[in-house]
This record gives C-alpha cells, sequence and structure tokens, in this order.
C-alpha cells in the first residue's frame, strides 16, 4: 500500500508554490522547502505574504483538536458524527470543509461555531488564538444553510436594515449605505435590489440570489472570522466563482486578515484554487487535512490519481463517496475499489502521513504563539437606541406587508365585532340585559384576546430571524423586544378600537366617552398580554404548532379560572383559585370591563322576590358576579399593564439566560481531550520556527515519485 512521504529512504520531491489562479502545476520533481511564503492573492495576483502571526495581529486563530461529536442513538449507546478531527484556520487563509453529503460538515462548522445542539455531545479541545473561548453570541459571522430572511423586505431594505443595525454609530448613514450597495454589487444582486425576498406564498427573488443576500448580510461588517455552511449551493458555476473569490477577497480591504471557512459541495476547478486549504471528510473522518493544492498529490501518491481533464473535487468526492456503493457492485461506478477500501486506505495513509504531522505541528505552534484572546469589540456595531429605533421601523414594515400579521386579523375581528353587535343588539336596561352585558364583556376579554394567537406563525418566523441575527451578533435581545413591542403598537390600537367600537357602541354598553376608551384600552392591552405570553411559549417550544397547541392550552385555563365559568367564590382552592385565579390576566381583565360596565348604573330588580325596585351595578358587582369593588377599575388596568412588562421582562430574562446558560451547559457536557497537543515532528522535515502557512507545509511534504496503485 502507498505510504505518505516521511521515508527518508525514498527521493524527496516536493509540491511546488501556487503563484497564480490557473491550474497548480501537479509536478513533483524539485525538492523546494520554502520558508517565505509566496503565494496568490484570491484575485490571481501574486503577493508575498508575510508571516502568518505578524499579518495578523488582530486576527483569528482558530485550532481544534481531537474533536469527537456524539449523539445519542437509542438504546444502544450513541452514534459518533465527528471522529477525532484535528485542524486550524488562520487569518487570511480560506478553508474548505469538503465531503459527501451527511458525512459532518455542517456539524464541524456548528461544533467550531458554537452552535451545536443539545442533543449532542462534544469532547477535543476548541482554541480561539490559543485560548478557550466561547464563541456565539457576535463573535463570529455564520452564513448558515438556511437562508432566513424577512420575505416582505427587498433585497435593497434587507442589506439597508442590517447596515444600519450591524455598522458602528461613528458612520453616517449615507456610508453605512454605501457600504451596504458595494456589497449588494459585489454579490452580484445590483439588479434584484428592489425586488422582494418573497417566501411561502408570495415569490420573491431565486434561492440562489437568497444565498446571497445572506452572505451580504454577513460580510457587511467584514468579520474577523467567517463561517459560511455551503455559500455556493443553489449558485451557476460562475456565480460560484465569483461569490467565492469576493469572500476570499475579504481580507484585502483594509489589510485585516479574516479567518474563513466554508463547507463547499461542488467547487469548481477555479473556485477550488481559491482555497488555501482543504479539509475532506468522510463520515467524520479526516481523509485530508492540508494544503487545498497537495490534496491531488496526496490521492495520487495513494493509488487514486485524478483521471486528466476531471476536475479534482468531483474526484475526491467520487472516491469517498459510499452512498452509492450499491451502483458500484452493478457495475456502474466506475471504479475499481470499493468505497470503504478507499476511505480506509486515504485515512489511515493521512494519519501516517508528512502532511498530518505538520497539521498536529501547526496546532501547537498556534497554540503556544500568544496572540491575546480574541476580544470581541462591543463598539464596533450600532448603539443601543440605533438598534432599537431600526428593528422597531423594520419590524413595523414587515407588519404592515406580511398580511397574516395583522391585516386578516383586522378583517376576522371586524367580522367578529359585527356578529356581537347583531347578537347583542340594544340590549337595553332591562334586568334580562344584567347576564348579556356580563356575557357580551366576557367573550371580549375571553376569546377576542384569544384570537391574538393568529399572529404567532408570523411572530415564529421573526423570532428565528432573530435567533439568527443574535447568534451572529447584529444586535441584543432588549433591543428586539423593544422593536417588537413598539411596531406592534399602532396595529393593536387599530384592532382595538375599529372592531371595540362596533361591539361597543351598537349593543348599546354604558354610555360615555371614558368608558370606551377604558373597554378599548383594556382590549389592547389584553391583546398585547398574549402577545406577550406567546413570545415566551416561543422562546420554549420547538416550532410554531406546538406553540399554537400550548398557547391556546394555557389560554383556556386562565379563562377557565379567571372567575367567571365558576364565580371566584366557588372556584376549587387548590390551583385553581390558588395561584391560577390570582395569576390569570383575565381576572383583572374581568373586573376592570365588568366595574367600567357596572358601576353608575341600576338595574330593575326582580320584585317578586321582594327588595327594592332597582338594583345598582355595584350590588350586581358584588353579590351575582362576586367581584372585588373595594378597588378601582384603574388598579386593574394598572395590573394589566404592568403583566404586559412582566410577561417581555420574563421573555428577556429566559433568552438572555439560555444565551448564558447554553455555553455552561456545553462546557459541562463536552469532555475536553484526553490527549495533550503532542506534536510528533517527522524527522524529515525540517522544523520551523515560525507557523507554516499552507504553501510552506506544502513544499514541505515529501512523497515518493513512484507510488504502487492500491490494487
Ligand atoms: N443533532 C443531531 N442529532 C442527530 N443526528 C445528527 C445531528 N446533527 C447531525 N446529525 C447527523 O450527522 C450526520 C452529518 O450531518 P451534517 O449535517 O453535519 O452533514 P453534512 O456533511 O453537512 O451534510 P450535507 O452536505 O448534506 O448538508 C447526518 O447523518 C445527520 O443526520
Amino acid at each position: 500500500m502507498a505510504s505518505l512521504l516521511h521515508d527518508p529512504n525514498v527521493s524527496h520531491v516536493s509540491v511546488p508554490n501556487q503563484k497564480s489562479t490557473t491550474p497548480r502545476s501537479t509536478s513533483f520533481e524539485v525538492e523546494t522547502v520554502s520558508t517565505v511564503p509566496m503565494q496568490s492573492n484570491r484575485s490571481g495576483e501574486s503577493v508575498v505574504r508575510s508571516s502568518s502571526m505578524s499579518s495578523s495581529k488582530d486576527g483569528v486563530f482558530l485550532t481544534w483538536e481531537d474533536l469527537w461529536v456524539t449523539v445519542p442513538n437509542g438504546k444502544s449507546g450513541s452514534r459518533s458524527i465527528l471522529g477525532g478531527v484535528t485542524g486550524y484556520a488562520r487569518p487570511g487563509e480560506l478553508l474548505a470543509i469538503m465531503g459527501p453529503s451527511g458525512c459532518g460538515k455542517s456539524t464541524l462548522l456548528d461544533t467550531l461555531a458554537g452552535r451545536l445542539g443539545s442533543n449532542t455531545r462534544q469532547s477535543g479541545d476548541i482554541l480561539i488564538n490559543g485560548h478557550k473561548q466561547a464563541l456565539a453570541f457576535g463573535t463570529s459571522a455564520y452564513v448558515t444553510q438556511d437562508d432566513t430572511l424577512m420575505t416582505t423586505l427587498t433585497v435593497r431594505e434587507a442589506v439597508y436594515y442590517s447596515a444600519q443595525l450591524q455598522l458602528p454609530d461613528s458612520m453616517s448613514k449615507s456610508e453605512k449605505k454605501e457600504r451596504a450597495d458595494v456589497t449588494i454589487t459585489e454579490m452580484g444582486l445590483q439588479d434584484a435590489v428592489n425586488t422582494r425576498i418573497g417566501g411561502w406564498g408570495a415569490k420573491g427573488i431565486s434561492g440562489g440570489q437568497k444565498r446571497r443576500v445572506s452572505i451580504c448580510i454577513e460580510i457587511l461588517t467584514r468579520p474577523k472570522l467567517l463561517f459560511l455552511d455551503e455559500p455556493t449551493s443553489g449558485l451557476d458555476s460562475a456565480a460560484s466563482y465569483y461569490v467565492m473569490s469576493r469572500i476570499a477577497r475579504l481580507d484585502q480591504k483594509d489589510g485585516v486578515g479574516r479567518t474563513i471557512i466554508a463547507s463547499i459541495h461542488q467547487p469548481s476547478t477555479e473556485v477550488f484554487q481559491l482555497f488555501n486549504n482543504l479539509c475532506l471528510l468522510s463520515s467524520g473522518k479526516t481523509v485530508y487535512f492540508g494544503p487545498a493544492s497537495a490534496a491531488n498529490e496526496f490521492f495520487a501518491s495513494n493509488g487514486f490519481p485524478c483521471p486528466s481533464l476531471q476536475n479534482p473535487s468531483d474526484h475526491f468526492l467520487k472516491t469517498i463517496n459510499k452512498d452509492f456503493d450499491m451502483d458500484l457492485e452493478k457495475g456502474l461506478g466506475g471504479g475499481a475499489v470499493p468505497t470503504e477500501e478507499a476511505i480506509h486506505t486515504l485515512t489511515k495513509a493521512y494519519k501516517s502521513s508528512g502532511i498530518f504531522v505538520q497539521v498536529q505541528r501547526q496546532v501547537a505552534e498556534i497554540c503556544r504563539q500568544d496572540c491575546g484572546a480574541f476580544e470581541w469589540k462591543k463598539s464596533s456595531h450600532a448603539g443601543f437606541v440605533t438598534q432599537c429605533l431600526v428593528l422597531t421601523k423594520r419590524s413595523f414594515v414587515n407588519m404592515y406587508r406580511d398580511l397574516g400579521y395583522y391585516w386578516l386579523r383586522l378583517a376576522i375581528y371586524v367580522a367578529l365585532g359585527v356578529g356581537l353587535a347583531t347578537a347583542f343588539y340594544d340590549i337595553g336596561f332591562g334586568s334580562e340585559s344584567i347576564e348579556a352585558r356580563g356575557a357580551l364583556l366576557m367573550f371580549v376579554a375571553s376569546f377576542l384576546t384569544f384570537m391574538t394567537i393568529g399572529g404567532f406563525p408570523s411572530f415564529v418566523e421573526d423570532m428565528k430571524i432573530f435567533e439568527r441575527e443574535r447568534l451572529n451578533g447584529h444586535y441584543g435581545t432588549a433591543a428586539f423586544v423593544v422593536g417588537n413591542t413598539f411596531s406592534a403598537v399602532p396595529y393593536l390600537l387599530l384592532i382595538s378600537l375599529i372592531p371595540g367600537a362596533i361591539t361597543y357602541f351598537l349593543p348599546g354598553l354604558h354610555k360615555g366617552a371614558e368608558h370606551f376608551l377604558y373597554f378599548a384600552v383594556v382590549l389592547f392591552t389584553c391583546m398585547m398580554l398574549v402577545e406577550s405570553l406567546m413570545m415566551i411559549v416561543a422562546s420554549i417550544v420547538p416550532n410554531f404548532l406546538m406553540g399554537i397547541i400550548a398557547g391556546s392550552g394555557i389560554q383556556a385555563l386562565m379563562i377557565l379560572g379567571g372567575g367567571f365559568f365558576r364565580l371566584p367564590g366557588d372556584l376549587p382552592r387548590p390551583f385553581w383559585k390558588y395561584p391560577l385565579y390570582y395569576v390569570a390576566f383575565h381576572k383583572y381583565a374581568y373586573q376592570g370591563l365588568f366595574k367600567n360596565e357596572y358601576e353608575g348604573l341600576s338595574f330593575p330588580n326582580n320584585v317578586q322576590a321582594g327588595g327594592p325596585a332597582t338594583i345598582s351595578g355595584e350590588q350586581i358587582l358584588r353579590e351575582r358576579w362576586q367581584m372585588e369593588i373595594d378597588y378601582s377599575k384603574w388598579v386593574d388596568l394598572a395590573i394589566l399593564f404592568g403583566m404586559v412588562v412582566l410577561y417581555r421582562v420574563v421573555f428577556l430574562g429566559m433568552i438572555k439566560s439560555n444565551e448564558k446558560l447554553k455555553p455552561i451547559v456545553r462546557a459541562l457536557l463536552s469532555v475536553p481531550s484526553k490527549k495533550t497537543t503532542q506534536v510528533v515532528v517527522n524527522p524529515s522535515v525540517t522544523p520551523s520556527a515560525t507557523p507554516l502557512h499552507g504553501d510552506q507545509i506544502q513544499s514541505q511534504i515529501q512523497i515518493r515519485a513512484q507510488v504502487p496503485h492500491v490494487s
């Protein structure tokens, strides 16, 4: 079997430096041990790169060693998704993660970015600039595989709003706009700027354009650490090249080296040449990690040469994709060696290769250098007030354009208002109107507010965008809560005033502007309360269907315990009276609305039963409805307002504590690497005092000139 190049007895050859974007030479005839790395910049010009450390004082060095990720696998234990992966990413370099679908590319990106799901277990060391640091929440930019965008905005609006949110207040509005415009043009979206992004039910820009909008938003701030999960999916080969080359060129804008890690499926030869390093995975194991330009030779030297005229990346993937071994068995695959065997050969060869040794040495070198902990500068973002204003405006526009958010609800509320108005039309002041008024008010406080749940699916979409933007550090949770609250106010006022007026005046409830306004404000506050409750629910449940079920269940219980269907004095004490009756906002809504309606009115008494000819509203409140009339209706309203604030603070607290707790729980669940960094220095490779660049490593890789093919 072919072995790698650390055998001192064989003739040594090395891989030539990469100097241009023309296809790299695959000849391995001259031994070159380069110490001054010569490398093409990503636009194709030759540049001499300075030492990786000195060029990247502010940059991010990311190393990972012996990284394992496992998920529970039923009763039989756990299944590993990543198995002992080691590697590094450095400023000014683009690392590509490749491998067949399901090999663990996204998992590796998620692990490095600190975004693994809660059902996973992780072990091994991930260090930033040689220090253990949590990476989630704003320390890096991550373009995920799904494009979570606000579908109602145009491309320009989406990028503009994001620029205003992310770029610092020290930049003027016009500078932010200019940055957004430049980035839009860089991503080739200039012809789609005024097209809405679109989504379910409303076609907008194409999938590939959405991909580019997502990238646009994340590169606006020129982040120092950028993760991209399949940035070119949905793009044609030319678009893929332009997008990748612009991403790779980011570090040339201001001379700051950016660390870029991208998982990628099918890079063209031109795109492949943009990569500095390549991490090739198969079933979570490293088949190859090293200079991208040396991968072809690695495969060739181990018996899998790339056929001429074939794209090397296609060849790599075809060699290690075992998902279609059935075809191979039927003779359709074209390969002579079973894929399982090929993978085994390559992974084994890699582990014993000089490339692996260099990678280990590089990791150790980076860890040894004291670059200082990576500091995330909060001041480099827009201030809190700017963020609140921008989020309020963006959310208002979204609510205005999304028919399902409020407009449809307004129409249904008007229809229901008309229904209530006709069913209770002109209820008068007879003794039968005592019950009718109570029933009407109870319906308003319970079921009109209950229907606020109809806006939950739109809110869940907002939450997805919030989660993405929050994880990428665009703004804080408090700014989101403020923005969402203030943008909803005009719509909720509209809903409480128009359907409220129909419901109030046509049946002829207590006359007077003050009474109507009180009624409308209680309706407004209750709707806001239900929205706040649903925010809390949305932060707990995993999807909107479960959210609607949970939200309706909670509200149904509160309605039942609110003191109408079962009068307060008759409610069973455990649970229903204490605490539900006092916790349910319906209690305060009923009390406020009933006091607003009955106080100051009098109704004919049932004289056959004896007693006076009329009965006062206060008496009805006390005796018929068992209301607490020793305090004013304004106290009930104040309690309702207080509950809105409390619910929103609880939502804020839950998101915040989740953010704080997640890294702690993750750290508790993750097992540190048992191994300490152990560098196995290949005696045939000259140790370098400074960390090596891809080309240096490449030029120090010594391989057998002739290796037998695996039979
Ligand atoms: N949280 C999880 N729980 C259970 N299985 C998981 C989890 N995360 C990933 N996996 C499994 O791990 C494997 C690798 O998933 P991953 O998404 O990393 O693959 P990938 O290489 O990015 O695939 P693709 O290229 O198709 O996006 C898959 O089989 C997936 O089902």
